[in-house]
């Protein structure tokens, strides 16, 4: 069942019809080195698509307004997935609350403005579980959005976030384009940000626990109290997901993408803990800021159109601690 069978959404006056993706569509994945933008970039590729476009923050840096225009004139892509933002875990939001808002309205209005002046008539955005407010009923139903105040730690992330999905819906009521939105949970796998000030809390956990399991250290400190309930979605499982939204998919609200289920912080120390082979004792630095107390998104709308995770947060990890070891060589950052 499609999302939107009907083909006509309610609100504005948009025509889609579900179909498969043509295999040589010209398909511009905005930020295709980062962990969800590489996800992407593998998956189409084993599913067949040759067309793919991307560019490095270096050849373009998407706050030059200017340029995003000139590469959409060059490029011509028929699909945009929104996927570069400025991004980064707790600390760093709560950290740099007005590089976290600009630079990612910038970034949106840009890509979007672009988008619309080259007439793309089909753009997927992504958001964030963050947009959601602290204090929402569990699990999150997307018709919660606005209905209460934000988590202070990355509030100004989340207005830029709810800017985008506002961006969509405008041009959706205003022009008739099929443009979407998706809020992903907390993601995790391939090429995430292993920084360790930077980082989210699972990469932050397995290069922590596995540079003490390979210095022969018994102790590690983790930020927060760990009672925080987080649910954490594969990264390959959000790629499919995004897929799966482009061709099925056609409506004004944003859909949650997620696995259903959460877990404890303290809980998802003890899986990186089993996953690196680490047995020492573990420390919670509760000076560090322990974010919204949980954020469990409702999927049903999701679910309901067919799709559904295949990757459990066990096997993510143990394949993501694989991949970590294998790539990731350098921990001075
Ligand atoms: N990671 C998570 O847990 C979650 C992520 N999301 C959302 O998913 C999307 C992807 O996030 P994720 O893959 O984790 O992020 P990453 O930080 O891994 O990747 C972000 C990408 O954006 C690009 N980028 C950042 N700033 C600029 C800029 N000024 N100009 C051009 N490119 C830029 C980077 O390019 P380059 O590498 O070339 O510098 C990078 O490839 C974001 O919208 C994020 O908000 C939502 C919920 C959870
Ligand atoms: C995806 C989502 O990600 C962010 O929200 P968040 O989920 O709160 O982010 P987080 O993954 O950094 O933390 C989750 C929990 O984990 C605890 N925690 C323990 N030890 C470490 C640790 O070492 N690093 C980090 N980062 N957190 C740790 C930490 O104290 C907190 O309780 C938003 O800013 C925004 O980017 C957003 O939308």
């Amino acid at each position: 069942m499609v999302l939107n069978p009907s083909g006509v959404s309610g609100g504005d006056n948009v025509v889609f019809s579900p179909a498969p993706m043509d295999k040589s569509a010209r398909i511009y994945i905005a930020g295709h080195r980062g962990l969800v933008g590489s996800a992407l970039w593998r998956a189409l590729r084993k599913q067949g698509f040759t067309n793919l476009v991307g560019a490095t923050s270096s050849e373009l840096d998407l706050r030059d307004r200017q340029g995003v225009l000139r590469f959409f004139k060059q490029t011509e892509p028929e699909y945009v997935i929104l996927a570069a933002a400025k991004v980064g875990g707790i600390l760093a939001n709560s950290t740099y609350p007005a590089d976290f808002l600009t630079d990612n309205l910038q970034i949106q209005l840009n890509v979007m403005d672009a988008a619309l002046a080259t007439g793309i008539s089909r753009l997927l955005f992504l958001g964030s579980s963050c947009i959601y407010p602290k204090y929402a009923p569990q699990p999150i139903k997307e018709d919660s959005l606005l209905t209460g105040h934000l988590e202070s730690t990355n509030d100004a992330y989340a207005i830029a976030k709810i800017a985008g999905i506002m961006q969509v819906q405008a041009v959706r009521r205003q022009y008739g384009l099929p443009w979407i939105s998706a809020m992903p949970t907390n993601l995790y796998g391939p090429n995430d940000n292993f920084s360790r000030t930077t980082s989210h809390v699972l990469p932050a956990m397995i290069r922590r626990y596995e540079e003490a399991f390979r210095a022969g250290e018994n102790s590690v400190t983790n930020w927060g109290t760990g009672t925080p309930r987080r649910e954490f979605l594969h990264v390959d499982d959000m790629a499919d997901a995004c897929i799966h939204l482009l061709e099925n998919y056609d409506g004004p609200d944003q859909v949650n993408v997620g696995t259903g289920t959460d877990v404890t912080i303290k809980e998802v120390a003890s899986l990186v803990a089993s996953a690196v082979g680490y047995e020492g004792t573990v420390h919670w630095d509760h000076t560090k800021p322990d974010g919204t107390p949980q954020k469990l998104l409702d999927v049903s709308k999701l679910t309901e159109s067919g799709w559904t995770p295949k990757i459990s947060l066990e096997q993510g990890l143990v394949q993501t601690v694989q991949w970590f070891r294998d790539n990731v060589h350098d921990s001075r950052t």
